[in-house]
């Protein structure tokens, strides 16, 4: 991005317009009253390309490649980098190469780190490898817990929290996710009383946020407000995530509604890479540009710059001979 004209530049940065031109600040403030809701002054964005965006790749990227990507990432604002996971790389192939990743990035001060562990196993290798932070991954499907991580959810359960404990005894902290928690590929429609229970016990473990995923990208704004209506009643709204796959073009209404409802969290991907490899026909995480794009446009801070978000987007893509699915990043190509 470094010979994008000034005029450009401003266009990918609602910060800098803001520096430049104070009166637009009014002009956001202002647009946010219009459209009658609350919304958070801040969101913490969670990147999380590098792990569920790859790991479902059916060419080996090479670890170079990986180390590099998210070493762009950390130069971006984000605060949040989920760098790879200590899976069975029987399970996903793609992970294998997780401690030299985690050995070969530079790590930012202020950027966390966290991995994917789903047993004292991961959890083991992944402090053995460096890691400072680990996310466990239940479900709220019966059928999804068995087909992701071979064991039914109350089995679950009790190995995250043989984690959750360990971690807490080293002081690392542990975040949960909630996979299916507006459809499973395999029983269609998950109550959300069950999104909730699992939620809960997650969160009662310890573990610090709860990220409500929506694996296969078929949840709506109604059914995403149903689902967080009910989990908000047992787990603080401050607590909670929400990580939305766009294979049905939902992802950016249902982060609406989920920030209306009080949620500050969101899980993204640069690019909209990703997929889960237990989830067939799920196409990628919402894409970190589009999300910015947005939120930035309601004068919601984030402390991420999209030029520089864009500029690892298209590495990555590069790198993977892949278009973007970001349409922000594809706009902003037409516009070059
Ligand atoms: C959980 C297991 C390991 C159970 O797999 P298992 O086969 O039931 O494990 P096991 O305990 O019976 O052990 C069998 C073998 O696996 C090994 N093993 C056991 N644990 C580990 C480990 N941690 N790392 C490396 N190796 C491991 C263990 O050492 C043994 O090796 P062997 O003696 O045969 O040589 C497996 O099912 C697995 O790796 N699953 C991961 C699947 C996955 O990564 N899915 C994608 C992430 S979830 C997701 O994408 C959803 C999310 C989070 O993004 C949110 C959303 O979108 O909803």
């Amino acid at each position: 991005m470094g010979n994008v004209p000034t005029t450009v530049k401003h266009c990918l940065s609602y910060q800098q317009l803001i520096e430049d031109y104070p009166w637009l600040r009014r002009w956001l403030q202002e647009e946010k009253t219009i459209t009658g809701h609350e919304y958070p002054e801040f969101v913490k964005l969670v990147e999380v390309g590098p792990r569920d965006g790859l790991q479902n790749e059916k060419e080996i990227v090479p670890t170079g490649v990986k180390i590099q990507l998210i070493d762009m990432l950390s130069g971006t604002g984000l605060s949040v980098i989920e760098a790879t996971s200590f899976v069975s790389s029987k399970w996903v192939p793609q992970m294998a190469d997780h401690t030299d990743v985690l050995r070969g990035i530079q790590r930012a001060p202020n950027v966390q780190y966290p991995v994917l562990t789903p047993n004292m196993q991961g959890f083991q290798d992944a402090v053995a490898a460096g890691a400072t932070e680990v996310a466990v991954f239940g479900s709220a499907s019966e059928t999804f817990s068995k087909k992701n991580i071979n064991c039914t959810i109350e089995e679950s359960m009790l190995r995250f929290e043989e984690v959750i404990n360990t971690a807490k005894e080293r002081q690392i902290p542990v975040r949960g996710y909630v996979s299916c928690a507006l459809g499973c590929p395999h029983e269609g429609h998950i109550e959300p009383s069950k999104v909730a229970e699992v939620a809960k016990r997650l969160y009662d473990m310890g573990c610090y946020e709860i990220s409500l995923g929506d694996t296969i990208g078929v949840g709506t704004p109604g059914s995403m407000y149903k689902m967080l209506q009910v989990v908000m009643k047992v787990v603080p709204i401050d607590a909670l995530a929400v990580h939305c796959h766009d294979t049905y073009g939902q992802a950016l209404p249902n982060i609406l509604t989920a920030l209306q409802m009080g949620v500050c969290v969101v899980d993204s991907a640069v690019a909209g890479l990703g997929g889960c490899p237990y989830a067939q026909g799920s196409s990628g995480n919402v894409s970190t540009e589009d999300v910015l794009y947005m939120l930035h446009g309601m004068g919601i801070e984030t402390g991420v710059n999209l030029a520089k978000v864009i500029d690892a987007g298209y590495f990555i893509c590069n790198a993977l001979c892949r278009k973007t699915n970001s349409k922000v990043a594809q706009a902003i190509c037409r516009t070059l």
